[in-house]
């Protein structure tokens, strides 16, 4: 493909993203496998150098761009090395017609920076919530040490005890320790917010929105693969996908449970009042894992946003009827706007006098209400808020 050509099919998929991101259709990486996948005659730097430039220029557009060319041209702004490139060639984009709309700049749409500023993420902290995230792995400690992992690269030792840092891209899933199952992918920040739940050998967890079930194999190891872990979701796609992780990773202490949506506490009645901690890593906005969805910016609408907060408090109330008096619940989203994070912490405690929130003292990131923060400026991970609340015995 021709520099032109590479241009002209990001702009094709930056329409397919903006698409996307306003019918709630599949995330930006799908549709670039997808549209490749058609076009079996570019080559991987041709496929390189496309993502590239559409993921540069979904970071460069606040607001929702009025399609894939003003996206590429307010990446040409930033980059004038693009300017020439609309050139007409047989498969390159037409050349810039005058007044032709540019997309507008910034980081988000304004209410959801605003709405970030307002929960003290702003300048900076929220330009940073676009930088390109690093690959961290945390090593099982079911089948490895950290210090003791002969890995191909070495990587950086981060804060939390088997953390690892290596370089965007790092092929860590080809390497012979991931099909042993001695590392995982896991940003470091997830592997702070586990680090919350202090899950100890012997006990009884549950993790209520485990997913693909990032969090419950760190819990697992941290559990030292003794005492019950149950790992619940409502989706069963990805619940399917936790057994052959669990299996990688020798924690054969995981049992799972699909939830229907409305009927949680009915499908685990016999753990009311019993478990030692409850993890709820809830579904969210995502506003702290834009360094990887960069697009997740532009499915936000205030009332999507309004639906989370309302699934969080209802996950929040749940939690706490399955928690032993004298347990804990820890609360974590992937978000940075308080509605989703210290808002409802506010909120479950003013309605719950029985709980209080625990003083939370974790490697890396800083007191925020009365939880935690993880920031990708101050950090360097995903952003995160946790918080862990004790029943009264
Ligand atoms: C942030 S994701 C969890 C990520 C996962 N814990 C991990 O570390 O990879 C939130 C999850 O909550 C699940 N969820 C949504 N509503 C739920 C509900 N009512 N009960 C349990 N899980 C729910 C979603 O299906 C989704 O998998």
């Amino acid at each position: 493909m021709t520099p032109a050509a590479r241009v002209q099919a990001a702009i094709e998929l930056l329409d397919a993203v903006i698409a996307a991101a306003q019918a709630d259709g599949a995330p930006a990486d799908r549709l670039v496998s997808d549209y490749f996948r058609q076009r079996r005659y570019a080559g991987s730097k041709d496929r390189r150098a496309v993502r590239e430039l559409v993921y540069a220029a979904i970071r460069v557009c606040g607001p929702v761009p009025p399609g894939g060319r003003a996206a590429m041209l307010r990446l040409a702004q930033v980059d004038p090395a693009i300017v020439p490139l609309f050139d007409g060639s047989t498969h390159g984009p037409e050349p810039v017609g005058a007044g032709e709309p540019v997309a507008a700049g910034g980081v988000a749409p304004e209410w959801v920076e605003s709405a970030l500023a307002a929960s003290g993420v702003a300048g900076g902290g929220a330009l940073a919530l676009l930088d390109r995230a690093p690959l961290d792995v945390r090593v099982n400690t079911l089948k490895a040490a950290r210090d003791m992992l002969d890995l191909p690269e070495a990587g950086e030792p981060l804060a939390a005890p088997n953390a690892l840092r290596f370089a965007a891209g790092t092929p860590v899933e080809r390497w012979d320790a991931y099909a042993a199952g001695q590392i995982e992918v896991q940003d470091h920040g997830s592997q702070i917010a586990c680090m919350a739940v202090a899950a100890q050998p012997g006990e009884t967890v549950i993790d209520l929105c485990a997913g693909a079930g990032g969090k419950t194999l760190s819990l697992a190891a941290a559990m030292d693969n003794r005492g019950t872990l149950l790992a619940c979701d409502t989706d069963r796609a990805r619940l399917s996908k936790l057994a052959p992780r669990a299996e990688r990773a020798g924690a054969g202490m995981i049992e799972t449970r699909l939830l229907d949506p409305g009927k949680e506490l009915a499908a685990l009645a016999d753990y009311a009042g019993k478990a030692d901690a409850v993890l709820v890593d809830a579904p969210c906005s995502g506003t702290g894992t834009w360094r990887r969805k960069p697009e997740a910016k532009w499915r936000l609408t205030p009332e999507r946003l309004n639906r989370f907060a309302a699934v969080q408090t209802r996950l929040l109330a749940i939690a706490a009827d399955l928690v032993r008096p004298g347990g804990r619940l820890v609360f974590v989203t992937c978000s940075l706007l308080d509605a989703e994070g210290a808002g409802q912490i506010d909120a479950f405690l003013a309605e719950h006098p029985e709980w209080s929130a625990d003083t939370l003292a974790l490697p890396l990131g800083r007191e925020h209400g009365k939880g935690w923060r993880l920031s990708p400026l101050q950090d360097g991970t995903d952003g995160f808020f946790v918080a862990s609340l004790s029943r009264a015995c």
